[in-house]
């Protein structure tokens, strides 16, 4: 059909399109706008899918917010980019690199199920391993998120219990087309689990990278048809800092319910203060504390939010100021824990707990 045969089509059906003359200057006029508006749709499709970085200008209308670049710590990340998951075995200890296609990676041991590195795009370190670590299976990675599992701190069981202690099975792993790489590890009670504490259960914790942000999911279950299971548990973790001089974290701590592990026996009492600063050695459990605990680093000039939207009601911050040996001054712990009572789960019931950190660049100061 020609294009005068088509023009009347339409004005005959859209009598609002105008005369027959009207619509043929629009279409020979409108012919570089159209072919225009074709190739930056083209051109959008280009880079939100396939990973060409077009220039906005050329992209117009189009895809500006199909890419995932906000600015500040994110980076543009075309959406059909790849994550993978890698288990390596070349070292005393198996491990598991995720990779984010943002460029992010994280590394997590079956040996405790230990994160011991989450880097973002820009390799900016955001996990401790304390330099007195020991990664050959020995004891428990010092450094990094262990387990305390099924007991928390001192007490009839060895010190943090065992779950930190022992290797757990790699149950899942992410495939390509998940844009969240994640690894899901898992431990059953076994014939050395039961020496040391007499119960039926299973733990499964999946690791999930984002771009600048990292989450846990812990999910505690009783196997047991009858009896109650009662546990305190917590992530250990140590967060990487510039120097404890630099940090400030901070929180709903006013107020808090805090007892002082430092002393002993311990001392409990009431927080002062919002705003913390790590000047000695320091072991506080903060309980019930609602909300996120920043981790304000004016050296690295960043901030760690971290946060437990289910399952960990306390906080504990920990530091061994001053002792050397572990390298004291790289690290901060700042742990998400179920301590400060036990937690109870009925038979045949689960508990769930999740943590998530996310990394955002300090904002300016005012001058
Ligand atoms: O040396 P570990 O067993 O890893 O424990 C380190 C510290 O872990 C903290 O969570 C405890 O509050 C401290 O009391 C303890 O000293």
């Amino acid at each position: 059909m020609k294009n005068g045969k088509i023009v009347a089509k339409i004005v005959r059906w859209c009598p609002c399109a105008g005369t027959v003359e009207d619509l043929k200057t629009i279409m020979t006029r409108g012919t570089p706008l159209i072919l225009l508006l074709a190739m930056q749709l083209i051109a959008s499709a280009f880079h939100s899918c396939v990973g060409f970085q077009i220039p906005s200008f050329l992209r117009g209308p189009f895809g500006k917010k199909g890419s995932d670049y906000v600015g500040g710590r994110r980076r543009w990340v075309p959406k059909a980019a790849l994550s993978s998951v890698e288990v390596l075995d070349d070292q005393a200890l198996k491990r598991v690199l995720l990779k984010h296609p943002s460029g992010s990676e994280a590394t997590v041991y079956p040996f405790g199920a230990t994160l011991t590195s989450f880097r973002t795009f820009d390799g900016e370190e955001v996990i401790a391993v304390r330099k007195d670590a020991k990664m050959d299976g020995s004891k428990a990675i010092s450094g990094g998120i262990p387990h305390c599992f099924p007991q928390f701190g001192p007490g009839e069981l060895p010190q943090h219990g065992f779950a930190r202690n022992m290797e757990w099975r790699i149950k899942e792993l992410s495939d390509e087309f998940t844009r969240n790489a994640y690894v899901t590890l898992e431990l059953t009670d076994n014939d050395e689990t039961r020496k040391i504490w007499d119960k039926s259960f299973s733990l499964e914790y999946t690791v999930t990278l984002r771009d600048v942000a990292l989450s846990t999911d812990l999910r505690v279950r009783n196997l047991d048809h009858t009896a109650h299971m009662e546990f305190t548990a917590a992530l250990h973790s140590y967060w990487n800092v510039s120097s404890l001089a630099n940090v400030e974290v901070v929180g709903a701590f006013k107020g808090a319910r805090v007892i002082d592990r430092q002393q002993s026996p311990h001392v409990e009492g009431t927080e002062d203060e919002y705003v913390l600063r790590i000047t000695e050695p320091t072991d506080k459990m903060y309980c019930n504390l609602p909300g996120e605990v920043v981790i304000k680093d004016t050296g690295y000039n960043r901030m760690l939010s971290v946060k437990s939207p289910t399952g960990f009601e306390d906080v504990v911050l920990w530091s061994p100021y001053g002792d050397e040996s572990m390298g004291f001054d790289d690290f901060l712990c700042v742990e998400n824990a179920a301590a400060s009572s036990k937690v109870t789960v009925p038979p045949l019931d689960e508990w769930r707990a999740s943590m998530r950190v996310d990394v955002r660049t300090l904002p300016r100061a005012r001058s």
